[in-house]
């Protein structure tokens, strides 16, 4: 994996209060990280560290093994929380203006700024101001401002909050568009269910610790309970009395089971036994599931 971004070891205090406790975790470039955490774990906290808008009390942030400063974060693109466009400068001339600010030429920030807001939906609302937009629209015209220059790292905090589903798929077309380009993206949320859709890795915070981090496919495999499903020919009610099992979940000719003892490949047989098996595999957890218990 191609990690670009490293957080190391950060702490950060406000006041007597210790907000992030040696938190480190990397970002890989072409992949979609997801930071997910329960209100007030240190996801913005960490974030504004990353970005330079706040500094950590120890540990690094570096950039391909180098330490960040302004040049190396001028290649980076930030939403924050708060969002921060004039409510009465048009669409257009806004992510034009930021465009400008990040070092582009005239024309080349109007070129993808028209660009970026016909992806995004937008374009028929380029010379509104912004404050005659929906939450939604202005939403997206935030995502369109931190995409503009191009960054190599993007950096969204709860880029979903606030948009309908319909407008969730075309950010999260657009995200997946940047990181095939080579981007590398961490964005905050805690729409589990978006992240789970959307995210090749996975950093969950709590408490301002982390609590687990990596690939999503792994960890669903790391935190897997020797669980399965089966879809049988009639009633699966005999599970119940099959030696090591435990039955979770019993709807006629389905059921989910846990494996406390024995082979899968036993329970398998037993049911080839009593006639047609038409599924049978393993259940991996739901990202829900493996939050919570992380959390715990
Ligand atoms: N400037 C500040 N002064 C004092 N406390 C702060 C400050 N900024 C954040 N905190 C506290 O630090 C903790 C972590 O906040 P942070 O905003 O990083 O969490 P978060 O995971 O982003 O939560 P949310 O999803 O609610 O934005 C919270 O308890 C918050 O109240």
């Amino acid at each position: 994996m191609n990690t670009v971004l490293t957080v190391d070891g950060v702490d950060r205090s406000f006041g007597e209060r210790q907000v992030l406790k040696d938190v480190s975790f990397t970002v890989a470039a072409g992949r979609l990280t997801g930071f997910v955490g329960a209100n007030g774990a240190g996801k913005t906290t960490t974030m504004r560290i990353i970005l330079g808008v706040l500094a950590a009390d120890a540990g690094t942030v570096t950039w391909r093994g180098e330490p960040l400063d302004r040049g190396i974060r001028q290649r980076f693109g930030y939403m924050p929380e708060e969002r921060g466009l004039y409510p009465k400068m048009s669409v257009l001339e806004q992510i034009v203006y930021l465009g400008r600010l990040q070092g582009l030429g005239a024309a080349e920030a109007r070129d993808r700024t028209m660009a970026l807001l016909e992806r995004l939906e937008l374009a028929g609302r380029a010379d509104d101001h912004v404050q005659k937009l929906s939450l939604g629209n202005q939403q997206r015209a935030q995502i369109a401002a931190a995409l503009v220059h191009d960054p190599e790292l993007l950096v969204l905090d709860e880029p979903f909050s606030g948009l309908d589903p319909l407008a969730v798929d075309n950010v999260v077309a657009v995200l997946r568009e940047r990181a095939a380009a080579g981007a590398a993206v961490l964005f905050s949320s805690h729409q589990l269910d978006v992240v789970e859709r959307l995210c090749d890795d996975l950093v969950i915070i709590a408490d301002g610790t982390i609590r687990a981090a990596g690939d999503r496919a792994a960890l669903r495999e790391q935190y897997a309970l020797p669980r399965y499903a089966i879809e049988v020919g009639a009633d699966a009610g005999w599970l119940r009395d099959l030696p090591g099992v435990t039955l979770v979940d019993l709807d006629g000719r389905n059921a989910v089971f846990d494996l406390d003892s024995g082979s899968d490949q036993d329970v398998l047989r037993a049911a080839l036994d009593r006639g047609p098996v038409h599924a049978f595999g393993p259940v991996r957890p739901s990202l829900a599931e493996i939050f919570r218990e992380v959390v715990q």
